[in-house]
């Protein structure tokens, strides 16, 4: 691990730099927590790794965005916290993978403006009209970090944890490879049905949107 440190990559676009890497216990697992730095910006990443995951075969993966509300203080407005958990007991049953937490809250808007979306969904907006009605694109989100991350921890090949094929799409035209994509389905609940249910219908996500 020490020989990794400060080691860059500037193939996939982003410039990173690993800072440190510490052990991780969990309820799932203890995980090796690895911490990026993304140079142009300043933002902090991180990585978890279980298991050998450089040795070339294909590594079940999580490339997970922020979300404050959901990941750490149990909203249910989206499905965030349990995809998090579900994700790292996966690994963790796997014995071997990795999960990027990116530091792009809100889709890339950042957390005041995604209450400020928040707010407006109280008004009756989805997700994406609220996006827009702020000035923003529905999904700023960029992978050229997460492919660095990967590229830094020797993965080149994935088995993708996601329902999201833009996801896999992005992360393909940085030359990460997705031999397989993983649904990353968690049952719906009264408060973010809506939401599931535009992201099938406006952002092509790949699941059966609950009955209204
Ligand atoms: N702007 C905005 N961002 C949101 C909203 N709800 C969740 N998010 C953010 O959306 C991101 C998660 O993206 P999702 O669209 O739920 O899922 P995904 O990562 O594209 O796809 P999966 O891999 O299938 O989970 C996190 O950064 C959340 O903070 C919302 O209503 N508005
Ligand atoms: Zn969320």
């Amino acid at each position: 691990m020490q020989n990794k440190l400060n080691e860059t990559d500037k193939t996939s676009g982003s410039e990173i730099l690993l800072v440190a890497a510490c052990h991780l216990p969990t309820p799932w697992a203890t995980f090796e927590l690895h911490g990026f730095e993304e140079v142009a910006s300043g933002r902090e990443h991180v990585a978890l790794t279980l298991g050998a995951v450089a040795d070339g075969a294909p590594v079940l993966t999580r490339v997970h965005s922020e979300c404050l509300t959901g990941d750490a203080l149990f909203s249910q407005r989206c499905d965030c916290g349990p995809q998090l958990e579900a994700a790292l007991a996966a690994i963790a049953t796997e014995g071997r993978g990795v999960l990027l937490y990116l530091r792009q809250e809100g889709r890339g808007i950042g957390l005041l403006n995604k209450i400020r979306a928040y707010a407006l969904q109280d008004q009756g907006a989805d997700t994406v009209e609220a996006n827009e009605h702020l000035g923003f694109p529905a999904d700023s989100r960029d992978y050229s970090v997460a492919a660095a991350m990967l590229r830094s921890l020797g993965i080149a090949t994935l088995k993708l944890m996601t329902n999201n094929p833009r996801k896999v799409h992005a992360l393909e035209r940085y030359d990460i490879a997705v031999a397989e994509r993983v649904p990353h389905i968690i049952e719906p609940n009264p408060h973010n049905a809506g939401y599931l249910r535009t992201k099938a219908e406006r952002l092509g996500h790949l699941f059966p949107w609950p009955e209204a």
